[in-house]
């Protein structure tokens, strides 16, 4: 059975993720909630395990957000495979992601938990197809006295959505919904913004 869900509109955004325990899994749902937030917006829901049988998916979306746990302070063997298959199934055939949107999210046990550097090696992933970063767009927050667990990006990241998954809790319970709000905020502005990088495009091409 195929592990991929799709909601029909116009625009596509696919969300390629790996999870390994289901954490990543719970925060790449809640991007796509965010992204159905969108009215004109199509959700691709797609683990790395499937991508094999939908490159053709990828190359009709307008932007791939990139979702990874953060294992040993990098993205996760399965989701680097990914990245590397895209040098032969992508940039070889033609650059065929030039110009996409592009976006990221992570998740890993520590709160910090070197999470950085998995969201600069989505960017530099994204750069290498000549993709368009966008960020978070979210001030950091539980920064100060009053700040709490339950502010959105309560870990303070401004690159991509970052989460943090207790190692002693399933992901029935893990990550808090702080993150997972934090997650459905960068689902919601990417749609946007591929909406407004789409309607762009076709004002571009009517006639003066
Ligand atoms: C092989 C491995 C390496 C990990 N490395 C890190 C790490 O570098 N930093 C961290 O904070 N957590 C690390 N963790 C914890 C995971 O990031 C954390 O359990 C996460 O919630 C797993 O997400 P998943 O259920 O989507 O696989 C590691 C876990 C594994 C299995």
């Amino acid at each position: 059975m195929d592990n991929v869900t799709t909601t029909r509109t116009s625009t596509r955004i696919a969300i390629v993720f790996h999870s390994g325990f289901g954490h990543t899994r719970r925060q790449a749902e809640a991007i796509e909630a965010g992204v159905r937030k969108v009215e004109g917006a199509e959700a691709l829901l797609l683990p790395v395990e499937e991508v094999d049988r939908h490159w053709d998916d990828l190359e009709a979306a307008q932007a791939i957000i990139f979702g990874t746990p953060t294992y040993m302070g990098a993205a996760s063997a399965a989701f680097k495979s990914f990245a590397e298959a895209s040098s032969r199934s992508v940039m070889a055939r033609g650059y065929l992601w030039k110009d996409k949107l592009a976006a990221g999210f992570t998740n890993s046990g520590a709160r910090s938990g070197d999470k950085l550097a998995t969201l600069i090696q989505l960017t530099l992933f994204a750069a290498q197809h000549g993709m368009h970063w966008i960020n978070l767009d979210l001030p950091p927050a539980n920064s100060s006295a009053q700040g709490s667990e339950a502010d959105l990006n309560r870990l303070g990241f401004w690159l991509g959505a970052a989460a943090q998954s207790n190692t002693d809790e399933g992901p029935d319970t893990a990550p808090p919904e702080s993150d997972l709000a934090t997650a459905r905020h960068l689902g919601k502005r990417v749609a946007e913004a591929a909406l407004q990088f789409a309607r762009g495009r076709d004002a571009a091409l009517l006639p003066a």
